[in-house]
């Protein structure tokens, strides 16, 4: 749960598969906070191995779908927070706050899994997170009651989902000019709601371009990414001839 005032800039990564290697590498890094992608990427089944061990880094679980048993299985293997995708009303974001808190502020039921997880239900309560994505012209239209839904910590931009569903298309790496606006209108309404702007920049390089833009809570890059620019790196280091098959790819 953000508290005002809100964290200022945080940077972090995403895994996308099984790689508890890299996460582990991440946690032991200066990177603020991992995102856990179970929507498009792992499965469920290899969460629990993920969150098994605690870290001071927090651990934000993409969840696959805005229902409460997605929801509530994340946060009772330990997830520090969820991000929901494809949140596009009021009705939604009141729905998923309801599913990640106990009673009475919800109707989560009750499960801690993790062993390092407090057994207190006003404890486990206090520590989850809840962004929600932003995604989809309906979503940009609501964002700004969407994100005054009390209990939601903040906003996740898809960038790609985001400029598909405004007739862009997915490469907004960096974003186009109508994209731009649209960001800034989200971003601002995440301003005015004293809530947290989150995007995926898919780039190190434009992370200036959307902080200015108002983001503070920005992803780079996934685990695979990040693997295979360190072996490019490193054979490059060597001499060696160097390339990369996902080094280019924007996740
Ligand atoms: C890292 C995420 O997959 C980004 C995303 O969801 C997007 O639509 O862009």
């Amino acid at each position: 749960m953000f508290t005002d005032p809100l964290p200022g800039p945080t940077t972090g990564f995403w895994i996308a598969n099984d790689d508890i290697g890299v996460l582990r590498a991440i946690e032991g890094s200066t990177a603020d906070f991992v995102g856990i992608d179970c929507q498009h990427g792992i499965g469920d089944h290899i969460l629990r191995r993920m969150l098994e061990i605690r870290s001071s880094v927090p651990r934000y679980v993409r969840v696959a779908d805005s229902s409460a048993q997605k929801i509530g299985y994340a946060l009772d293997l330990g997830a520090d927070g969820i991000i929901v995708p494809m949140v596009n009303s009021v009705e939604q974001a009141k729905m998923v706050t309801r599913a990640a808190h106990y009673p009475p502020r919800g109707d989560r039921s009750y499960g801690p899994v993790s062993p390092w997880l407090s057994r207190d239900v006003a404890e486990l309560d206090s520590r989850v997170t809840i962004l929600v994505m932003i995604e989809t012209e309906c979503g940009l239209r609501n964002a700004e009651a969407i994100l005054n839904v009390d209990g939601i910590d903040g906003c996740y931009v898809g960038p790609a989902d985001l400029g598909i569903s405004l007739g862009h298309g997915a490469n907004q790496f960096p974003p186009s000019e109508p994209m731009r606006t649209a960001l800034s209108r989200i971003a601002d309404a995440a301003q005015r709601t004293r809530k947290v702007a989150g995007l995926h920049a898919g780039d190190a390089a434009l992370a200036g371009t959307f902080r200015e833009l108002g983001f503070t809570m920005l992803t780079l890059a996934n685990g695979e990414r990040l693997v295979s620019s360190g072996i490019e790196q490193q054979l490059k280091a060597s001499g060696a001839e160097a390339h990369s098959a996902t080094t280019n790819s924007p996740y």
